[in-house]
């Protein structure tokens, strides 16, 4: 069991740091960038180095697990010591690893990255409800029960979401409406926010409109990647967001890590970014 409830733990820590998450995206391009080797030794660098310049500074970091995972099982290791080291620092950490699978093997995805005293296991993970979002339970029941967290992807940053969720139900209801309508069921009650959230890019324009999905219904925190190297900056977030941008997350990666390998300059732009963000959802 962590503490309070992910859904206020992240609202307190976005009222003491503000509205940012930090990805932590060691892609190899950033790698050469920053003058770091393309394996595990590099990835350990950068991503420690993203954690000295924000931690304590920002609400919560965000490593993606793919650009791990693709160094084998010695990037996986880098990313269990990012999760404990960040977790450390108290800084909230949100694995992006957007796992979705029938329920049995769902279960398997929660014990690994939701359960007490797993090594993948930070505050919160990203969710793909594109089995069904049945498919989920076992990771909703562990992450509720562990005081963690889900970001479940409602409406994506990318162009190609819509085909899938934007797809209509016979009962003429959009699969986002869906994801949002269930994910606001499992925080009926919470205060200050639930701990289901939901992934709406902060490129997605009106597609919440359009989709019939009010984000203010939801009751959770909204994670919204897209900011910074995807386009989306402060008047992206007020338009998409509206009445609801109290409750959101605005995730940038490149946008910040762009600035390394400094760690002075990585902090400043993660704290312009920040301000930024603060700014535009106030
Ligand atoms: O809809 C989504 C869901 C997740 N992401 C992830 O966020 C970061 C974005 O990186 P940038 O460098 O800031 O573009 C990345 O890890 C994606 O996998 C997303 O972009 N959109």
């Amino acid at each position: 069991m962590t503490g309070a409830p992910f859904g206020a733990r992240l609202a307190a820590a976005m009222d003491a740091h503000g509205p940012l998450c930090v990805g932590i995206d060691p892609h190899s391009s950033l790698l050469a960038e920053w003058g770091l080797p393309d394996d595990a030794t590099g990835v350990r660098e950068f991503a420690l180095r993203v954690l000295e310049a924000v931690a304590g500074r920002v609400a919560a970091v965000k490593p993606q697990a793919a650009f791990f995972e693709r160094h084998g099982s010695a990037g996986v290791a880098v990313l269990e010591e990012v999760v404990a080291v960040g977790r450390q620092t108290g800084t909230l950490v949100v694995v992006d690893a957007k796992r979705g699978d029938i329920g049995s093997t769902m279960g398997a995805y929660a014990d690994a990255f939701l359960r007490d005293g797993s090594p993948l296991a930070g505050d919160a993970l990203t969710v793909s409800p594109y089995l069904g979002f049945g498919s989920l339970d076992p990771a909703v029941d562990l992450a509720l029960a562990t005081g963690r967290g889900l970001f479940v992807l409602c409406l994506t940053s990318n162009k190609e979401g819509h085909e899938v969720q934007h797809a209509r139900t016979p009962e003429g209801v959009s699969v986002a409406a869906t994801m949002a309508a269930r994910a606001a069921e499992i925080n009926a009650g919470a205060v200050p926010l639930g701990s289901v959230g939901l992934v709406v890019g902060a490129t997605v324009g009106d597609a919440a409109v359009r989709a019939g999905v009010d984000l203010t219904r939801v009751n959770g925190p909204l994670l919204a990647p897209g900011v910074g190297a995807q386009g989306a900056g402060a008047a992206e977030l007020s338009r998409v967001f509206g009445a609801a941008r109290h409750q959101v997350l605005a995730s940038s990666s490149r946008g910040v890590l762009r600035a390394g390998p400094d760690v002075d300059a990585l902090r400043a732009a993660a704290l312009r970014a920040s301000s930024e963000a603060a700014a535009a959802l106030r």
